[in-house]
């Protein structure tokens, strides 16, 4: 469990992160999600210890991450800047972490083989790939079997096999009761894989939601209806709050009825629909909407219209 109350962090006189309340529940995978420079970085080395808060505290399974005598078997890390000695093997690399840390050399073994780097173990770090450099990252970070895992950008430079892999995984981990807590910047991968989403932007909270409810919310308003019979089902769901745009002959965008309601009306008239569709406004548009206020870059052409950052 990650508990963070009214954590601020200022740089000088730039606010990273500001007055930032949220609690990251074990066994569901939970999304933090923001805008480039919303401080989701900054939030998790406050997390990890590794940046002191200028107000405000942040605990982990009940202390600060400081406080723990075994930090690695509390949280497990892997943040975007790999600091990785190049010049090593990856088995070193983790027998080295292993070793100052009191882990035995099973476990390196153990989780070589979870992260799938058993063909490549013995080679330099130096001419890892981007994704096979991830799935080292994620090693390092399950060393200690910890209960809570912190990972900035897991899925940066993964291939679709890499990125399915590691949604299971994420999933098999928050299963077994450990708190998963993932950053990224992109609501659809976030919907595949997180249960529950934690959305800042400026460094303030904007929402602490379960995806199921984000995915409801962003559902649109309008259902798509196609009908040899358009005009006939135009006149009889016209309505005060109803509105009924058509680009072709025989297709129908409604606004102010439900599916439900339109195929009962359609039903009751002995109309036949060919189609009958709710529109969802994609997660990514739904995502940008609620986050437009707090980009800290826009395209200039927002700029124009007043309403830059
Ligand atoms: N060491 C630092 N000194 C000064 N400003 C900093 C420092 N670290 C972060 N910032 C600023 O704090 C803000 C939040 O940055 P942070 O890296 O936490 O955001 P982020 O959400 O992780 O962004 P990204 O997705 O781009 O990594 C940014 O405006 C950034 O420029």
């Amino acid at each position: 469990m990650i508990e963070a109350h009214g954590l601020t962090k200022r740089y000088g006189e730039r606010a990273a992160v500001t007055d930032l309340s949220f609690t990251v529940r074990p066994g569901v995978v939970t999304g933090f999600l923001g805008p480039n420079g919303a401080g989701k970085s900054t939030t998790m080395r406050m997390i990890l210890g590794l940046d002191a808060p200028t107000s405000g505290s942040v605990t982990v399974n009940g202390k600060a991450y400081a406080a723990h005598r075994a930090p690695l078997h509390e949280v497990g890390a892997m943040l975007e800047a790999r600091a990785i000695h190049t010049g090593r093997t990856a088995y070193n690399h983790l027998l080295a972490m292993a070793a100052t840390t009191g882990i035995p050399r099973s476990r390196v073994d153990e989780v070589v083989d979870v992260v799938g780097l058993r063909q490549v173990a013995r080679k330099r770090v130096g001419g890892f790939s981007l994704g096979m450099g991830q799935r080292l990252g994620i090693a390092s970070a399950l060393l200690g079997d910890p209960a809570t895992l912190v990972l900035d950008e897991p899925v940066n430079g993964l291939d679709p096999e890499g990125i399915l892999w590691i949604r299971t995984l994420l999933k098999d981990l928050a299963a077994e009761g450990r708190t998963v807590l993932l950053s990224s910047h992109l609501m659809s991968e976030m919907a595949l894989t997180a249960e529950h989403l934690i959305v800042i932007g400026r460094g303030r909270l904007i929402a602490d939601t379960s995806v199921e409810e984000f995915v409801t919310g962003a559902a649109g308003t309008s259902v798509r209806v196609r009908t040899d019979d358009a005009d006939q089902l135009r006149r009889l769901l016209a309505g005060p709050d109803v509105s009924v745009a058509s680009a072709e002959r025989s297709v129908l965008e409604v606004t102010g009825l439900s599916s439900d309601r339109i195929g009962r009306i359609a039903a009751d008239a002995g109309i036949a629909l060919a189609e009958l569709t709710p529109q969802q406004a994609s997660l990514e548009e739904a995502f940008m909407e609620l986050t437009r206020d707090a980009v800290e870059y826009q395209a200039p052409v927002r700029e124009k219209e007043g309403q830059a950052a």
